[in-house]
């Protein structure tokens, strides 16, 4: 298995040195088809580290590659799901779908694109015409991650997708990334602030200080697949990677 993304004593500022230093000297290696969670602090850099791999934002020393080509733009195999689900309002769930195909790859593969099937497995069926401000916040994250999966993208980078929804919607979310992830296994980067959804979905969980962002843990997490929460929460290494993690972070 190759290495996806590559990282290496990386430091950004905002407002260059002098300025806000958000990360300082992060060292990352995410292996091809891993599910990588970050965890840390409220304002420690996860987002912007998540921005850095998008290719969003630039940074001031060290390298980022994916794929041993450097980062330095947006690129067509990576998909990107922020905390507030950027849906068109004035656009269906299938319009949403279809437009992110569109805006990237053109009519040709957006008329192309699985959009049933890309319904079916976001169990959006009976939704396909409805407009964003007609679906709940759950159906919402899901478009917004089928917007993302539309792309067939090699890389999934997501910046707390389900931050703002409640657990019983979050847990549901969960499972259908498991599902979605075990069927496609493409390399996920998810930040949380969850250490139990680190835990619950991640091979690894990395662990950010406070500002300025620096690799403080890279905890594997040893829990077999496929996993089902409900029976994954029950195992004791569950219990034990969460108690680690809690004390890695202060929170025990
Ligand atoms: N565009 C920006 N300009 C200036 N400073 C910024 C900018 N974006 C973030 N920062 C600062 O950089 C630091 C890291 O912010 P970042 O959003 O990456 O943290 P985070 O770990 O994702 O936070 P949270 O968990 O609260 O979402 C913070 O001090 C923040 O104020």
């Amino acid at each position: 298995m190759g290495v996806a993304i590559r990282v290496e004593n990386l430091t950004k500022y905002y407002g260059g040195p002098g300025g806000t230093k958000a990360l300082e000297d992060v060292d990352i290696a995410i292996d091809d088809c891993e599910f990588i969670s970050i965890i840390g602090p409220s304002g420690c850099g996860k987002s912007t580290l998540l921005r850095v791999l998008a290719g969003l934002h630039g940074f001031d020393t060290g390298s980022a590659r994916m794929f041993d080509a450097p980062i330095d733009r947006p690129r067509d195999d990576v998909g990107v799901v922020f905390q507030t689900s950027n849906l068109l309002p004035w656009a269906t769930v299938r319009k949403n779908l279809t437009l992110a195909v569109e805006i990237r790859h053109g009519q040709a593969a957006a008329a192309a694109a699985d959009v049933a099937g890309m319904i079916d497995l976001l169990n959006l069926n009976g939704f396909e015409d409805k407009y964003p401000h007609e679906l709940s916040g759950g159906m919402k994250h899901r478009v917004a991650i089928g917007q993302a999966l539309m792309q067939n993208p090699r890389v999934l980078l997501m910046d707390e997708p389900f931050g703002a929804l409640d657990a019983l919607t979050r847990d549901r979310l969960n499972v259908e990334l498991l599902r979605l992830w075990q069927r496609d296994r493409k390399t996920v980067v998810l930040i949380t602030h969850s250490i139990a959804e680190a835990v619950l979905l991640s091979d690894r969980v990395l662990v950010l200080s406070e500002r300025p962002g620096r690799l403080i843990a890279n905890l594997r997490i040893d829990l077999p697949r496929p996993r089902d929460p409900s029976v994954t929460r029950d195992l004791p290494a569950f219990g034990d990677h969460v108690v680690e993690l809690s004390r890695i972070m202060g929170v025990v």
